[in-house]
Parts: structure tokens; C-alpha cells; sequence
């Protein structure tokens, strides 16, 4: 794609945003960032890339920030996203990742922008019955954060039907790693994410990682996961602007490798990197957990030509432990002997 508009990425000073801003400029297309900065941090925002402050849910300000930037694309990720967060709060994720993706495909809709990359979950399958679980399957998610992202899917295929806007979701499965240039990571602080905790406890930044139920039906009772490298996945954003661009379906697409890793094995990939025991207490289920969730991903490798660079949980973990050290500045012990 050649220099053109510019593609607005909302929740782009989050962690996942930061690197889809990153896998933009690499393709050489220029960037606006919209984020209220609710968990995202200015500072993941590269320096030539101008940030608006402010909510999808601020209509003004949304199509101001369109017109004002010449909007063309908008790649939408901010949200709310902790599971149990959702089951205690349910009404601020039905309001953010709800009414604030209203509000962002009314302005799109009112300023002519007609193509939108949207931030899905595997969360809206719930408990599926087979596995791995494809796009076809049905959506039953069991907590009020995929429940909320379903709907917001939903209100998008509408306005596609009806408005024009053509929208490709991506079905995020687990999203851990970090950019391996070091340039971006995961920087939310009190994050709950399984392969963040326990490097941060590889660090001794906490006193332990517990284990969330050890009686699932699952090889070892712990629960598994289709954990995806954040570079595979920023390029399947920039991948799916591409095909909008030249005209494509709009499409539902899983983004994982198709292959789950349980808690422990998790742990066991930690302890191999850092290079020492972690502290591991087991603990209840938390609320909302399916017991296993692993993506069917032929849909996005025919429809985006999509293919994994960092399909190897030694390689994710690794990178999530030197980007940890680097937050830290600790980054000079643990960068030795890591993979690229
Ligand atoms: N991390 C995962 O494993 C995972 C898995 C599946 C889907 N997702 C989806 O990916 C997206 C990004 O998640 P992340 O892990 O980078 O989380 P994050 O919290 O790091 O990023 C979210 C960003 O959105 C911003 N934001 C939130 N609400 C906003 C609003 N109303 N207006 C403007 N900005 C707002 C936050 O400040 C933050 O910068 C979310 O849509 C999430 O549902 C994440
Ligand atoms: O301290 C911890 C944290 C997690 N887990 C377990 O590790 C697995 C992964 O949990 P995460 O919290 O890392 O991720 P989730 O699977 O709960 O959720 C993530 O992936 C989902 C899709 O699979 C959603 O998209 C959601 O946004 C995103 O947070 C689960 O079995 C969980 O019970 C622990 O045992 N201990």
C-alpha cells in the first residue's frame, strides 16, 4: 500500500495497539492515534505519531479527528477486557465496548470512512463443544467482556449490511509476547494476563502466580489456551487494512496457531527462560474461565494469505521475559541468550 489517508487505530497507546501502530509504520502508512489513555500509556505512542486524547464514546470528537486527519481506515481495539473485571462490572464493558464502537461506526458512517478492522475476542465462543473452534461455530460466551464484544460484532455486520462500511473482526485468541526489537511490550500496570504475571513473578515483582483450578477436563486440569505472538498479530491487522483495500469480503477471522498450551506448560516455558523456579500456588477457578479454547485458523490463512513468524511458546515467552527485564532495567541479565 502506498502513502495515503491516514488509519486512525483507537486503544493504539494499549498493548496490542502500540504494535499494530509499529507493524503500520513498517509498511510505510501513516497513523493517528485516538485513546483515553485508561490503561494505555502515551509513552507507547512513537513520537511521530500524533495522539488525540479522548473516547470512542465522544462522538464530536471522533469525526472531528476523521476529518481533521483524513481519516481512510480505522484499525478500533480500545476496550475493556479483563473476564472477571466484566462479571463485577458488567454495565462499563456493555458501555465501552458497546455503545463507544455505536458511537465509532455512527462517526465513520457520518464521515464517509468505509473500512474498519475490529478487535475481537475467542471469548465470544464461551465453552465451545469441539476444538479447535472455527469462525462457523456458534457464539455463547459465558461472560459479560465476550458477550459485549459479540454484540459489538454484531452492530458492525449491520452497519456493513447497511451503511457500506466494510469491517474484517479479528477473533484475538490469548495475545502475549512483545515486539522482538524491544520496541513495544506490554506495559498495563496490576495486568492479569497469565504469561505477564509469571514473568513479572520470574522477576520477583510478585510473590507468586496461582493457578486457576487444576480440575478442568483438560490433559493436566489446568486450563489451555491458543497463546498468539502480538507481531503475528499486528500483521494480521495491517494484512486485513490491505484487503479491504482492494476491495475484499467483509470476513470473521480466528487469529490464533491452533494449538493449546495448559497453565502448567506455561509456567514449565517461564521457568526455562528466566532460568528458576517459580513461586506457584494453586488456587479455585476464577469466575468466567472456559477450560479450553484453541483457534481453527485456515478462515485467515486463505482470506489474508496470513502466515505465523513466532509460532513457539519458548520464542513468546522469551520475549515477554526481556521486554518484563526492560521495563525493569533489568533487561541486560535476561537479553543474554534469549531467541530472536
Ligand atoms: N490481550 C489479549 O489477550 C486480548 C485477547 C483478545 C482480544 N483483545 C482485544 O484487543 C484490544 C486491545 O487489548 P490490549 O490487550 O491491547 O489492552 P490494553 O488495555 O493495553 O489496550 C486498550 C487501549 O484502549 C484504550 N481505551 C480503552 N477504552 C477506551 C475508550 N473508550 N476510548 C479511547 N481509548 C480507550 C486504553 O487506554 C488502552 O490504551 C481490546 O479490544 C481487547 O478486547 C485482547
Ligand atoms: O494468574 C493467572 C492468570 C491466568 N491463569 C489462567 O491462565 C489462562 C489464561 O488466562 P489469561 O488471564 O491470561 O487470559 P484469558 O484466557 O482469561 O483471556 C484472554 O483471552 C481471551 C480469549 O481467549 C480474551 O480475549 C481476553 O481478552 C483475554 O484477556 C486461564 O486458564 C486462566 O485461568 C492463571 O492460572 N493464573
Amino acid at each position: 500500500m502506498s502513502a495515503g489517508p491516514a488509519i486512525l487505530v483507537t486503544g493504539g497507546a494499549g498493548y496490542i495497539g502500540s504494535h499494530v501502530v509499529l507493524a503500520l509504520l513498517d509498511a510505510g502508512l501513516p497513523v493517528v492515534v485516538l485513546d483515553d489513555l485508561s490503561t494505555g500509556r502515551a509513552e507507547a505512542v512513537p513520537p511521530e505519531v500524533p495522539l488525540v486524547r479522548g473516547s470512542t464514546g465522544d462522538g464530536p470528537l471522533l469525526r472531528a479527528t476523521l476529518r481533521r486527519h483524513r481519516v481512510g481506515a480505522v484499525v478500533h481495539l480500545a476496550a475493556s477486557l479483563v473476564v472477571p473485571e466484566s462479571v463485577a462490572r458488567p454495565l462499563g464493558y456493555w458501555r465501552n465496548n458497546v455503545a463507544n464502537t455505536l458511537a465509532l461506526a455512527e462517526a465513520c458512517v457520518a464521515e464517509g470512512v468505509t473500512r474498519l478492522v475490529f478487535s475481537s475476542t475467542a471469548a465470544v465462543y464461551g465453552i465451545p463443544d469441539r476444538l479447535p473452534v472455527d469462525e462457523d461455530t456458534p457464539c455463547r460466551p459465558i461472560n459479560p467482556y465476550g458477550a459485549s464484544k459479540h454484540a459489538a460484532e454484531g452492530l458492525l455486520r449491520d452497519a456493513a449490511a447497511a451503511h457500506g462500511l466494510a469491517v474484517v473482526a479479528l477473533r484475538y485468541f490469548n495475545v502475549a509476547g512483545a515486539d522482538p526489537a524491544g520496541r513495544a511490550g506490554q506495559r498495563t500496570a496490576g495486568a492479569t494476563h497469565l504469561i505477564k504475571v509469571a514473568c513479572e513473578a520470574a522477576l520477583g515483582l510478585r510473590p507468586e502466580v496461582a493457578v486457576f483450578g487444576e480440575d478442568f477436563d483438560t490433559p493436566d486440569g489446568t486450563g489451555v489456551r491458543d497463546y498468539i505472538h502480538v507481531t503475528d498479530l499486528a500483521a494480521a491487522h495491517v494484512q486485513a487494512l490491505r484487503h479491504l483495500a482492494m476491495g475484499g469480503d467483509c470476513a470473521v477471522l480466528n487469529c490464533g496457531y491452533g494449538r493449546g498450551h495448559s497453565v502448567r506448560e506455561v509456567l514449565r516455558a517461564v521457568e526455562r527462560a528466566a532460568g528458576t523456579r517459580l513461586p506457584v500456588r494453586l488456587a479455585g477457578r476464577r469466575a468466567g474461565d472456559p477450560p479450553a479454547l484453541v483457534a481453527a485458523n485456515g478462515r485467515i490463512r486463505s482470506t489474508l494469505g496470513w502466515r505465523p513468524g513466532f509460532d513457539d511458546l519458548d520464542r513468546i515467552v522469551a520475549h515477554s521475559l526481556a521486554w518484563e527485564g526492560r521495563l525493569r532495567g533489568t533487561g541486560a541479565q535476561l537479553r543474554r541468550g534469549l531467541p530472536r
